[in-house]
């Protein structure tokens, strides 16, 4: 039997880093953010409803999602965010569950799915284990800073466009704390790996 364990956090909480280190250790994963990306290629559907919806304005020359200006727009408004979410959920749902169908097929006993809207779209209701790795405000508004190099109006509009992690660890098995250094944060996932052996 495979078993599912949903992985969220907030916005730069450091879940794909944990992804990443849960991947290392051999479990396999089903990347949202990736599967959005492959749903949102140049001519796709998911494109087209997109542009439909957004107008020419969020497409670049090339034929490509401008994530830039897309990202501009519904960070900032709720009514557009929803609007997006309409249209790439229904979408992303089912691939998410096709890719994991495949992994029961093989009968895999652990899959990993990486979704930021685990809780807010519903998947946790499916999965057997449910992870958020949790950070303080400040630590997560600097990261992100730095990693997508924003200010911090820009960084603060990310943050609240979201549920609040505190939300988040309500629907948590299992609650990592990330305001550590990598090594702690590794020291809490071998942790988990230890757990999960044991059932
Ligand atoms: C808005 C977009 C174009 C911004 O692209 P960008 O390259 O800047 O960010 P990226 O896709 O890497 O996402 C980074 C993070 O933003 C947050 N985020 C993304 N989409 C959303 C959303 N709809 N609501 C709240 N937070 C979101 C997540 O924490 C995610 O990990 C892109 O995120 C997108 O198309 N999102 C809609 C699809 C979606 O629902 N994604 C979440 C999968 S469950
Ligand atoms: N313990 C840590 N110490 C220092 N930096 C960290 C730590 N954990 C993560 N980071 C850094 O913080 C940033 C956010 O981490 P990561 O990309 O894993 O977050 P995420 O939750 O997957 O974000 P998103 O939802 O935006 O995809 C990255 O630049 C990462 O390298």
């Amino acid at each position: 039997m495979t078993r599912v364990i949903g992985l969220t956090g907030g916005i730069a909480s450091g879940k794909s880093t944990v992804s990443r280190m849960l991947a290392t250790a051999g479990l396999p994963i089903v990347d949202a953010d990736q599967v959005v990306r492959t749903l949102q290629q140049p001519s796709s559907q998911g494109l087209q409803a997109l542009e439909q919806a957004f107008g020419r304005n969020i497409i670049t020359a090339t034929g490509e999602l401008d994530r830039s200006a897309l990202g501009q727009l519904v960070f900032n408004d709720d009514q557009q965010r929803n609007k997006l979410n309409r249209i790439m959920q229904p979408m992303v749902w089912n691939e998410i569950w096709q890719e994991v169908d495949q992994f029961r097929k093989q009968g895999i006993p652990w899959v990993v799915l990486d979704v930021p809207l685990l809780i807010e779209e519903h998947y946790d209701r499916d999965c057997d284990l449910v992870i958020v790795v949790a950070v303080d405000r400040a630590i997560q508004r600097q990261r992100l800073m730095d990693r997508n190099h924003l200010t911090v109006d820009q960084a603060e509009a990310r943050i609240v466009s979201q549920m609040s992690l505190e939300e988040k660890k309500r629907h948590a098995d299992i609650v990592i704390d990330n305001n550590g250094n990598l090594q702690k944060l590794r020291q809490q996932v071998e942790a988990v790996l230890k757990r999960l052996k044991e059932q």
